[in-house]
């Protein structure tokens, strides 16, 4: 068994699409043992809820609440303890992948150093290379293209996770034409998604398929 931790921040409509897939046995001997939240308030917790999933919630504001924002050194040193608690919460559920689906934090050295072997995907709403580390890409794309009058090349990708955000080798790309003035940014969001939604699964069944 292809053991899956997903990592997940809001809605959640990627871990779906990962819940329905597994459903559908499409996820080859992949099975999401957990899901993990950055926020409580995600509804994405409800979905795998609803799955019968197991979840966490690791977020960050509890180690940095107490902070100044103004003290740089240490609100890195709270987040240096976060990503310590998350790593070992991830851990703990012995992944062979873990997949970013809507995960918004950008995860630092003390993280990613503890998990060493085990394969971390991403879900990023652009091309390689275009509009890296945002939360605000599809907007910025879409943007773009109104700006200059073009039509631009974007869409979506599913990248491997490395530290420098969004530069990882990508895995499976969707590419989406922006004719500027043709559609809505509501409009081409609902195109990313759905390509998304497609994305994320090839990506999680071409990763567990290298084991
Ligand atoms: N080391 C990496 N961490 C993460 C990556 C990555 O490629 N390498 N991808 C992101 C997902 N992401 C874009 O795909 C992304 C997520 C979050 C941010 C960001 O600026 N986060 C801020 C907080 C923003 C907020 O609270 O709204 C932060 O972490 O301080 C940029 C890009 C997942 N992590
Ligand atoms: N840079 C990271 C980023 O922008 N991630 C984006 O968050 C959304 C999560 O949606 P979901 O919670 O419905 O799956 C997705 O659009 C994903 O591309």
């Amino acid at each position: 068994m292809g053991r899956i931790t997903v990592l997940i921040s809001g809605s959640g409509s990627n871990l779906q699409s990962l819940l329905n897939a597994q459903a559908q046995k499409e996820l080859g001997d992949g099975q999401i043992t957990c899901v993990i939240s950055s926020s409580k308030k995600a509804y994405g917790l409800q979905r795998a809820a609803i799955a019968n999933i197991p979840t966490r919630v690791c977020s960050l504001y509890p180690f940095v609440k107490d902070v100044p924002k103004g003290d740089v050194v240490g609100r890195q040193e709270c987040r240096i303890k976060f990503e310590e608690e998350l790593a070992q919460q991830v851990l703990e559920q012995k992944p062979d992948l873990v997949v970013c689906a809507g995960w918004l934090l950008i995860l630092g050295p003390n993280f990613l150093s503890r998990l060493r072997d085990i394969p971390i995907i991403n879900l990023h709403p652009a091309l390689p290379g275009a509009f890296d580390g945002t939360t605000h890409a599809i907007e910025m794309a879409w943007q773009k293209a109104q700006d200059t009058g073009n039509p631009l090349l974007a869409g979506c990708m599913v990248h491997y996770l490395v530290e420098e955000v969004d530069r990882g080798e990508p895995l499976i790309i969707k590419e989406l034409e922006i004719i500027p003035g043709q559609e809505t940014l509501e409009e081409y969001e609902h195109r990313v998604h759905e390509a998304e939604h497609a994305a994320i699964v090839e990506a999680t069944v071409k990763v567990l398929k290298k084991r």
